[in-house]
């Protein structure tokens, strides 16, 4: 590395580590909330149990020490108010301190807001021609994990979504071995840096500040350089190549949405290469792992409940094409908004697969919640499974049942809600829902029309309790092929 670079380094770490200790520094209000000593194998092994617990114990909003962190949990009567009170309550905030990227943020603080953005304007208008251009990826990987039988389908749904992300945001001529693999390794590597492969490492879970500045050193020089000087110089040659005039033509790749937003005169500079790339990194982080991951459970639980194949494959029928059995792309969009069956089942896998402390805010001063003050800078996580296994929001909530979101009560994977919360809720929701449900259906459908999945011994196994979503279930999955004749 240039001495320079060490410099940028030692500074921003240096940063991190002086915001991180004035933090935990500052003298709590005196109305705080109860701090409650939770047990750390509890914590990380029993994390529904335990934080239940505790808030039924000394609730609604209660403080607990985490990797040397206190973080403040509601339960589902504050969980509105946190989600929804921007002023008080910041997403923006949040993100950074859970990534780990403050003294980045600090300076770019318009980051979120503008993928937020991106996501809104440059891809979802855009939806029905996307869903055609991505969807014979997801049939090619499809047709090859079929062919191995067994397969690991975290590897498998990552690398199809990455493929299927590099058309989308580059275009077509992006798709290579070697640009694929870096998508793959900056996905994975930047959702390393929200900690979840944390609980996994003995440092991760002692030491989370020396964690953050080893895990951040290693992923810039590895993934991130990869990403800068493997397809930086194909995004510099494309964005050099023409004028960039708004009105001209349609763009046809995220990154050509991105060129008309950001020329001056019609021309790329370099800054607005560097601000591009960085944006583009941020959406593969939050297009990529999350969904590969929430696809691994899908299909595990078609695997375990084959009971729902017949109605799953019978709402794909006439888009399968009668001679290569292949999904059909054209048109796929109307079979994707017509799907209430796999909608429904895609639904129930996400209310119970079982997350606890997936989404937070960060309170922007002492902020008053209920009969308590909790401190400026601190995390607040409303407690997930209090929302989606709440028996007044959901009438027997362990029991999986996808037709409870049929008929009346008819609602789809993507509606957000105060009982539904796993794409968050408010101002923040996740923009890009719709693409994420729409490339699980097109995953699912590419593999049960030609097999039938299956998991060895009909089991998989929690590998993270308290990161359910994000760091998926394992299990040997087989392809038995199926044929629809
Ligand atoms: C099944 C897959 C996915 C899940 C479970 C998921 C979940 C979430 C959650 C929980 C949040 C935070 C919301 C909050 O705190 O209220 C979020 C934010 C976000 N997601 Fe997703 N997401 C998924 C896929 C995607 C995809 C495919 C994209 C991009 C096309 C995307 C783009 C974003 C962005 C940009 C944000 C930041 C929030 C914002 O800028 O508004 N997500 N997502």
């Amino acid at each position: 590395m240039s001495p320079t670079i060490n410099y940028v380094y030692a500074a921003s770490l240096s940063l991190l580590l002086a915001i991180r200790y004035a933090v935990r520094r500052r003298k709590l209000p005196e109305n705080h909330p109860p701090i409650v000593d939770m047990p750390v194998h509890e914590m990380f092994n029993n994390p529904r149990e335990a934080y239940e617990n505790a808030l039924k114990e000394h609730g609604p909003v209660i403080a607990v020490r985490r990797k040397g962190i206190l973080e403040f949990i509601v339960d589902e009567s504050l969980s509105q108010a946190v989600l929804t009170s921007d002023q008080s309550f910041s997403f923006e905030e949040a993100m950074a301190q859970v990534l780990n990227l403050r003294p980045y943020v600090s300076f770019f603080w318009s980051f979120f807001a503008e993928i937020d953005q991106l996501v809104q304007t440059g891809i979802n208008p855009r939806l029905s021609t996307i869903f055609e251009q991505i969807c014979p990826v997801f049939v090619r990987n499809a047709d090859k994990a079929i062919e191995h039988r067994t397969v690991d389908m975290f590897e498998e749904a990552h690398s199809s979504i990455a493929e299927a992300m590099i058309v989308l945001i580059f275009g077509e001529g992006y798709s290579n071995e070697r640009n694929i693999k870096v998508v793959i390794e900056v996905a994975t590597d930047i959702a390393g840096l929200t900690g979840m492969y944390q609980n996994s490492s003995t440092l991760g879970r002692h030491f989370p500040t020396i964690w953050a500045i080893v895990t951040w050193v290693k992923v810039s020089c590895t993934s991130i350089r990869a990403f800068f000087s493997i397809i930086g110089p194909q995004v510099w040659r494309h964005v050099r190549s023409r004028k960039w005039v708004p009105g001209d033509e349609k763009p046809a790749s995220v990154l050509e949405y991105l060129s008309y937003k950001h020329a001056k005169n019609g021309r790329i500079g370099f800054t607005s290469f560097l601000w591009i790339m960085s944006l583009l990194q941020g959406l593969i982080f939050a297009s990529v792992h999350q969904t590969a991951s929430v696809v691994v459970w899908v299909i595990f639980e078609i695997a375990m409940r084959p009971e729902y194949l017949k109605a799953l494959r019978e709402e794909v029928y006439n888009h399968v094409d009668p001679i290569t059995h292949d999904l059909d792309p054209s048109n796929v969009g109307d079979a994707i908004q017509k799907a209430v069956w796999l909608d429904s089942f895609i639904r129930e896998v996400m209310r119970t697969k079982g997350d606890t402390l997936a989404i937070c805010r960060m309170t922007t001063g002492d902020i008053n919640l209920g009969k308590y003050t909790l401190p400026k800078g601190h995390l607040v996580f409303p407690l997930a499974t209090l929302t989606h296994l709440n028996p007044a929001y959901h009438p027997e909530p362990t029991v999986f049942r996808p037709e409870r979101w049929h008929g009346e009560n008819a609602r789809p994977a993507v509606m957000s809600s105060i009982s539904y919360i796993p794409f968050g809720f408010g101002r923040w929701a996740c923009p890009g829902r719709i693409l994420a449900v729409s490339e699980i259906k097109m995953i699912v459908w590419s593999i049960i029309v030609k097999a039938t999945p299956r998991l060895e011994g009909n089991e998989y196994k929690i590998v993270d309790p308290l990161n359910v979503t994000s760091v998926p279930p394992e299990g040997v999955l087989i392809l038995e092929p199926f044929s629809f004749s």
